[in-house]
Parts: structure tokens; C-alpha cells; sequence
């Protein structure tokens, strides 16, 4: 027993003392790099980040300024939240900065990074956003899929008039479940029978692309010391590749009955890709594995990115009842009723745009929720990366692939839900506007609130 147990702390001892030397040698730099918090041996800064990664790094951004360093682990993350430096990084040294740390957790959703969110930058990326931004995102493309989105949003104002009126509404649950519709109508069309009989794919999409969120955004210790990966100590990889896996029965599934079809006339994105995997042309054509990461791409920046936004920006409205009269009023008239380092460091460079979104010195009351300030100042709403002090779709050459979708949807479903009712809290609830920290920065409680009918024609709701 006594034998086994030194036996176990010299082992442990060993281990110990072999991670400090590997990270010591990996945090050998002979470059000039920006001031930062010391942290700890071997972990760093990792025990002090907390669970609000936006905020800590906006913190140490008033410590050490718009260019600060930290160790997470043997990993070096230079944090920059200034608009200059963000044009520096996106757009004047756009090319160095192209590539993204793809942590084993997006690994593993998009095979091995054969996806445009995270593939190398290159030829293969090229060609997957120019496939991407070029054809499926083109206006003419997204404007042929209008009747689909159209009847889902649709399907959504009814189900509530019909079930939800002076009831409570969990209104991310109800945007959520409406892109996913979006968007699977537009990858493989609403006539698919996918999943097994019974079950209900959105709710099974939906619970299952929650989860992944939790996953991508979890700060993972195999991303953080590489030599410990193979134990998967949290088990994200695990679940990750759980996830995937049910992922990989619904396009097989989705493949098989398009390939069984005697007609093959449907113009969607599977279609679309599909006639991609059989191009003779290697320039357009695309494998199987790039064929179903772009799938994922597609579901993943696709749904839970604009339907935080509508949930946040509904959160904001419903505590600003002013500019909610605002924007319905309008609706009423038009509608009727972002120092030289060395290379390796420089991918991970973070842009902290959140702090920079807040920046008093670059904005006036940067936290007062005031939508008309882009009214007055045209350039000031310039969100397609031109303006390095409004990203919120990123800037340079992996700005957001999906921007033209984006757009329609997440204004689609916020006018058409503030157009058809009136919306309150629950008697005595109390709005709560903080938020909780992941690869998409969400509200800490879902936003419920309840409907009642605005238009005067009830046959508009059906
Ligand atoms: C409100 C909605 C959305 C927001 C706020 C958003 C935001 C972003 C941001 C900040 C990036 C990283 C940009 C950078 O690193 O500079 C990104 C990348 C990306 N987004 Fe979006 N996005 C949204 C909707 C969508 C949609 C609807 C799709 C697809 C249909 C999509 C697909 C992508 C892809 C593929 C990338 C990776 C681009 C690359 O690396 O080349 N996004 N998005």
C-alpha cells in the first residue's frame, strides 16, 4: 500500500515536472511583447479569468491599455480592443492574422476543420467562401428561398395567436425554433422525412445545437496544455463527437432520400452542393466531408447567432417602452399597421469587441440602449467591417460568410413578432439584462413575455 502510494507521487511529481519544463520552454519568446498580468506558473492567468471572459479582458484592457498579453497555460493570447488596432490586425495585416485557433471542440464538429469558419487560411478556404459568399449567400439566391422563410415566420405569428395570447412566451425558444425551420428549409427542404418517426427534428436539432454552443464556448484544458488532450479530462471532445454523430444520420439520411428521388429538381442547398461533390472541375468541386462542414457551418452560424439578437434585442425593447412604440409606429407606416509579434502568436490574437462596443471614448453612453444613435450618423451603422469601431460581424477576410441571411432573418422575425402584438412582462416579473459568457454571448435567463394581438384583421395571423 505504503509502496503504491510513493509510487503514485513520484509519478505525480514526474508529471508535474515535466509539464512546468514543457511550458517554461514554450513560453521562451525572444519578442517584444505588449504589458500583461503575470498569473501563475505552469497555468498562468487561467485561475483569475472567471467565468465572464468579456468582461475580465475589459478589466485588464483598463490595466494595461488596448494592447495587453496573457498566459493561459503555454498559450499566448495578445487581447487588442482598440479600433485602430483591429484595422490593423483585420484589414492591414489581414493576411498574417487569417487564420483562427480551432480548439478540439470545433475540430471535431467540422472534421477536422474542413469547414470556411475554420479551415486554414488558403486555397481549400478560397474556394469554400467563394462557393459560400458567391452562390448560396448571393442576393438572387436568398431572395429564391423568400417563400420558405416567409411561410415559417408565418407558422410562428400563428402558432402564437392561435396558443399563446396573454400566456407567456420564452421568446429565444420561439426565435430559435423558427430560424431552425428557416434554415432547414433552405438546406434540404421542409418535405424531407429525417430523424426517426415520431420525434420531432427541431426540438432534437434545437436541444442538440444548445448543447454544442456549451461546448465550443467552454474554455477546454486539452486546447489549453495540448499534452494533457488525450485524457480528455472535461469530456467536451466526447460529447462533441456525440453530437456529430446524430448530426451525420440526419444528412445521410437527408443525401439517401435526395439521391432515391426520381425528380431532382429541388433547388436547395444540399441540391446545390451535392451537384458541387459530382463538378469534374476541381477549381468548384468539393468532397463529402466539405460538403456536410458546410452544412454545419451553415446550421450552427445560422440559427443561434441572430436569434440571441432577436431575444436580446426584444429584452431591450420591452425595458425601453418608448423606442418599442417607436419601431412599431414605423412598422405601422411601412408595413401598415475592430507592434509586431512573432507569427506563431498571432492567430490568437483576440479582437475584444465587446469592450470596444462599450467604449465611452468611442461611443456616448455606450450602454444606454439608443438604436436611433445609427440613424443620425449613416457611417456609424456601417456593420459590413469598414467601421473598426462597430464589428459585430467581424471585419477583413473571415468576416461573417453569412451576413445577407442574417439579415433577413433576424429582422424578419423581430418586425414580424413586434408588428402582430403587443408584448408585457408577466405581472411582477422583473427584467434581467445580464448576460452569461460562450461563443455567443446570450442572455443569463431566457426572456419570457406575453403576446396580445396588434392587427385589428384577425385573418392576418393566419
Ligand atoms: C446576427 C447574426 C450573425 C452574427 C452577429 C454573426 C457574427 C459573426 C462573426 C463575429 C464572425 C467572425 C468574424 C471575424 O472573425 O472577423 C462570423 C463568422 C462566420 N459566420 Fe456569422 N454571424 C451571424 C450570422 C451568420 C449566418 C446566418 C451564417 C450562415 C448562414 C453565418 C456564417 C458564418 C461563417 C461561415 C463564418 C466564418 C467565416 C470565415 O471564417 O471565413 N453567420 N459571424
Amino acid at each position: 500500500m505504503d509502496f503504491m502510494a510513493i509510487l503514485t507521487s513520484l509519478v505525480g511529481m514526474l508529471a508535474v515536472i515535466w509539464l512546468s519544463w514543457k511550458v517554461k520552454k514554450s513560453r521562451n519568446i525572444n519578442a517584444t511583447l505588449p504589458p500583461g498580468p503575470c498569473g501563475l506558473p505552469l497555468v498562468g492567468y487561467l485561475p483569475f479569468l472567471g467565468t465572464h471572459l468579456h468582461r475580465k479582458f475589459t478589466e485588464l484592457g483598463e490595466v494595461y491599455g488596448p494592447i495587453y498579453k496573457l498566459w493561459l497555460g503555454n498559450k499566448l493570447c495578445v487581447v487588442v480592443s482598440s479600433p485602430s488596432l483591429v484595422k490593423e490586425v483585420v484589414r492591414d495585416n489581414d493576411i498574417v492574422f487569417a487564420n483562427r485557433d480551432t480548439s478540439i471542440a470545433a475540430r471535431a464538429i467540422t472534421y477536422d476543420a474542413n469547414d470556411i469558419g475554420w479551415c486554414p487560411y488558403g486555397a481549400e478556404w478560397r474556394k469554400l467562401r467563394k462557393i459560400f459568399v458567391g452562390k448560396m449567400m448571393s442576393n438572387a439566391s436568398i431572395d429564391a428561398c423568400y417563400t420558405l422563410r416567409k411561410r415559417e415566420i408565418k407558422n410562428t405569428i400563428r402558432d402564437v395567436y392561435r396558443n399563446r395570447i396573454g400566456k407567456t412566451v420564452d421568446i429565444g425558444e420561439l426565435s430559435t425554433a423558427t430560424s431552425i425551420n428557416v434554415v432547414q428549409n433552405m438546406l434540404w427542404g421542409a418535405s424531407f422525412e429525417l430523424g426517426q418517426k415520431g420525434t420531432n427534428l427541431g426540438v432534437e436539432l434545437r436541444k442538440m445545437l444548445a448543447e454544442l454552443m456549451v461546448l465550443l464556448g467552454t474554455p477546454n484544458l486539452s486546447d489549453i496544455f495540448p499534452v494533457l488532450s488525450w485524457l480528455d479530462i472535461q469530456g467536451i471532445e466526447r460529447k462533441t463527437k456525440h453530437i456529430l454523430s446524430w448530426f451525420e444520420k440526419i444528412v445521410y439520411s437527408a443525401i439517401e432520400q435526395r439521391t432515391n428521388m426520381v425528380n431532382d429538381e429541388q433547388k436547395d442547398f444540399l441540391q446545390f452542393l451535392l451537384d458541387l461533390k459530382e463538378h469534374e472541375d476541381r477549381e468548384s468541386s468539393i468532397t463529402i466531408i466539405q460538403l456536410k462542414a458546410l452544412l454545419m457551418d451553415i446550421i450552427v452560424g445560422g440559427t443561434d447567432t441572430s436569434t440571441t439578437m432577436v431575444e436580446w434585442t426584444m429584452a431591450e425593447l420591452l425595458q425601453h417602452q418608448e423606442i418599442m412604440r417607436k419601431v412599431q409606429q414605423e412598422l405601422a407606416e411601412v408595413v401598415g399597421m475592430f507592434s509586431s509579434v512573432e507569427e506563431f502568436h498571432l492567430r490568437r490574437v483576440m479582437l475584444n469587441v465587446w469592450a470596444i462596443h462599450r467604449d465611452p471614448a468611442l461611443w456616448e453612453n455606450p450602454l444606454e440602449f439608443k438604436p436611433e444613435r445609427f440613424l443620425d450618423d449613416p457611417e456609424k451603422f456601417d456593420y459590413l467591417g469598414n467601421n473598426f469601431k462597430y464589428v459585430p460581424f467581424g471585419s477583413g477576410r473571415r468576416m461573417c460568410a453569412g451576413i445577407p441571411l442574417a439579415e433577413r432573418v433576424l429582422m424578419f422575425i423581430l418586425a414580424s413578432l413586434l408588428h402582430s402584438f403587443e408584448w408585457k412582462l408577466p405581472d411582477g416579473a422583473e427584467l434581467n439584462l445580464t448576460e452569461k459568457f460562450g461563443i455567443v454571448i446570450k442572455k443569463s435567463e431566457p426572456l419570457i413575455a406575453i403576446p396580445t394581438p396588434r392587427l385589428s384583421n384577425s385573418e392576418l395571423y393566419y
